[in-house]
């Protein structure tokens, strides 16, 4: 058989995430596509290249943990359904764009496809724009195509997720010597404001993941909150309270001295993570006095691999 007709006939899975610069040379091209096609200011560049240089050894954390996503998807499925999915890759803002993930199917023989993207939560803004570039270039290609949207409550993400709270609760008390009160905040990156005039389900999607797993762990109602982090730099306003805001709130009116942070909205190490958390958050946290942790990220997880498994079987089937 040709590389041409080797899968013909699979359903094509297109795994869509945000992407990452290929290199520290490629950060401005990478943020001038952010701006859509407007470059960056000097200044503005700095601040954004600083922010990779803190956090890259080399490699660009999410352009590994993407690769490793989409391969061990493709593993979960060959388990579940041998023969049956080819996967892709597919970026919103670098190489594999969305759609030259599709194009390729296309010419690879596929004629049905399902997207998904690394995001549990859907917004017009986010996921709503990686299924509105892929729908069209499918459309193009010929391509009959079907979406998974959310899967902010799927049970394995739930279970995942919850192992992951209640392994970081262990590792704040013995980081901080069992400091108390403790409060666990959950967070997901800022959207703009007028999200919310278009009836965007994004916060409620957060807002019912982040219950349903301070739940499984037995956390008290009070004992948890959700906070907003990483809001672009623009004129208009974000969605808010920011999680520094939060921090500066909970040491000084609440006397909160130690807090386990469950940024639910992402699924992998990268730079969201990696800076504004692991560095900018935690700096401020010591500032405040407050001992912070933050669980670890899902990644390669076999019970996120689970996740993105079952939710494409049932959106393709
Ligand atoms: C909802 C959402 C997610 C989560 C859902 C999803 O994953 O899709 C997400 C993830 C990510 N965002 C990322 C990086 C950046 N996002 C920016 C800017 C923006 N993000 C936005 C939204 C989101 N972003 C928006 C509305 C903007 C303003 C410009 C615009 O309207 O698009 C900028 C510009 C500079 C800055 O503002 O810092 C950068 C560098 C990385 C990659 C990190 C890495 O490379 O390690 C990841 C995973
Ligand atoms: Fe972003």
């Amino acid at each position: 058989m040709s590389e041409m007709t080797a899968n013909h006939g699979k359903i094509g899975v297109l795994v869509m995430s945000y992407g990452t610069p290929q290199s520290l040379e490629d950060v401005e091209a990478y943020y001038t596509h952010i701006r859509r096609g407007h470059p960056p200011t000097e200044e503005q560049l700095a601040d954004l290249k600083g922010r990779y240089e803190a956090i890259v050894g080399g490699v660009f954390p999410l352009r590994e943990n993407t690769n490793g996503q989409v391969a061990g998807l493709q593993d979960k499925l060959e388990q579940l359904a041998p023969g049956r999915y080819v996967c892709y890759q597919g970026l919103k803002h670098a190489s594999p764009y969305i759609e030259d993930g599709v194009k390729q199917m296309a010419e690879d023989g596929v004629k049905q496809a399902v997207g998904i993207v690394l995001a549990p939560h859907f917004s017009t803004m986010s996921v709503g724009s990686y299924i509105k570039r892929a729908q069209e270039q499918a459309e193009a290609s010929g391509i009959a195509m079907s979406f998974v949207e959310s899967y902010h409550l799927h049970p394995k993400l739930l279970q995942a997720l919850t192992e992951r709270v209640a392994d970081g609760l262990n590792r704040l008390e013995t980081s901080s010597g069992g400091v108390k009160p403790v409060k666990v905040l959950f967070s997901a990156h800022s959207l703009p404001e007028r999200i919310r005039e278009i009836g965007d389900p994004y916060e409620k999607q957060l807002l019912e993941t982040s219950a349903a797993v301070a739940s499984k762990v037995g956390i008290a109602d009070g004992d948890w909150q959700f906070t907003w982090q990483s809001a672009g730099r623009t004129r208009e306003p974000w969605l808010g309270p920011d999680i520094l805001e939060t921090l500066d709130g909970l040491a000084k009116e609440d006397g909160i001295k130690a807090v386990l942070v469950a940024p639910v909205g992402f699924v992998s190490d990268h730079l969201e993570v990696l800076f504004d958390l692991d560095i900018e958050a935690k700096a401020a946290a010591g500032e405040l006095g407050v001992a912070l942790e933050r669980i670890a990220m899902l990644n390669r997880d076999p019970l996120y691999m689970e996740t993105l498994a079952e939710s494409v079987i049932e959106a393709g089937a």
